[in-house]
């Protein structure tokens, strides 16, 4: 691990670090924020899965949730969002390849070599942060459109793993939205059926930890449909009885200033559940 980068942050300190990747062969970087509480005692982690196009930074420069990390004494982690670097495969559209890895763990070739995220981010990346920085070893989990279709999907596949999971914007339903259809085809294959393991809206159906799912939506997202769908969601939680927690914020976009209005409040949920 290199530290690349250390401000001074509401109190702590935000660094960005780098680090050779097993799990993606290839150099990552993340960013970590350790709140003023580190320095006496272990704190809790917060892993903050991005989107689309995102790298470490526009997390750790765009949502403000430094302030309500060191008001609640939570560290945040902010991973790259697909593995990086010379000879990384990659292909046309910033919905594929670099920047787009949609936290799964490929098995079409050429991605197989290296588009192994959900990996990283379930296995490597808190093996890491437990052994580098002076955590609880306890957890939780959130993103952003692509990245909350990963955090959900982390939550969902690895039960007790995960304290509790939030979103922004995700995308639940990958199989059946175009973002999905076209990443999905390209990592697992066109056989739909291995699709499934990688689908919140089919996952909820028969979770075996029934971890309540609190999600943020703007109305006024330009991706709400046909990309977002949380009515897809709804009835697969209703039909499931697994509990949703799903407020459509009228108003506001995909954006981060959307992430910035609500980010306080989801750091909140988590610090309670953390604490719990
Ligand atoms: N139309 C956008 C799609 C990508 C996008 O909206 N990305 C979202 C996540 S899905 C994002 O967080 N972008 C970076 C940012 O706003 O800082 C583009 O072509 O860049």
């Amino acid at each position: 691990m290199e530290r690349i980068e250390e401000h001074a942050c509401h109190g702590g300190r935000q660094q960005v670090w780098k680090h050779a990747s097993e799990t993606l062969s290839c150099e990552m970087r993340l960013g970590v924020y350790l709140p003023p509480q580190t320095e006496r005692a272990a704190c809790a982690v917060l892993y903050w899965l991005s989107g689309l196009t995102c790298t470490e930074q526009n997390f750790i420069t765009k949502a403000g949730a430094q302030r309500y990390a060191a008001e609640h004494g939570l560290i945040l982690v902010a991973p790259d969002t697909s593995p990086r670097g010379p000879g990384v495969a990659d292909a046309e559209g910033y919905d594929i390849g670099l920047g787009a890895g949609f936290y799964v763990d490929a098995t079409q070739s050429p991605w197989s070599l290296q588009y192994r995220m959900h990996e990283y981010v379930t296995q490597e990346l808190p093996a890491l942060v437990e052994t580098f920085f002076p955590t609880t070893q306890t957890r939780s989990i959130s993103g952003h459109s692509m990245g909350g279709h990963g955090a959900l999907v982390a939550a969902l596949r690895n039960p007790g793993r995960y304290r509790s999971v939030s979103a922004f914007s995700p995308i639940v339903a990958p199989s059946q939205v175009p973002w999905g259809q076209k990443a999905f085809t390209q990592y697992l294959g066109s056989d739909t059926a291995a699709w499934k393991e990688w689908d919140t809206v089919e996952l909820v159906r028969d979770a075996s930890e029934r971890l309540p799912l609190l999600i943020d939506q703007g109305e006024a997202d330009e991706f709400l449909d046909p990309q977002l769908r949380p009515d897809l969601l709804r009835r697969a939680c209703a039909d499931a009885g697994h509990p949703l927690h799903l407020r459509m914020r009228a108003g506001y976009d995909h954006s981060y200033y959307f992430i910035a209005s609500f980010i306080g409040e989801h750091i909140a949920h988590h610090a309670a559940a953390l604490r719990g």
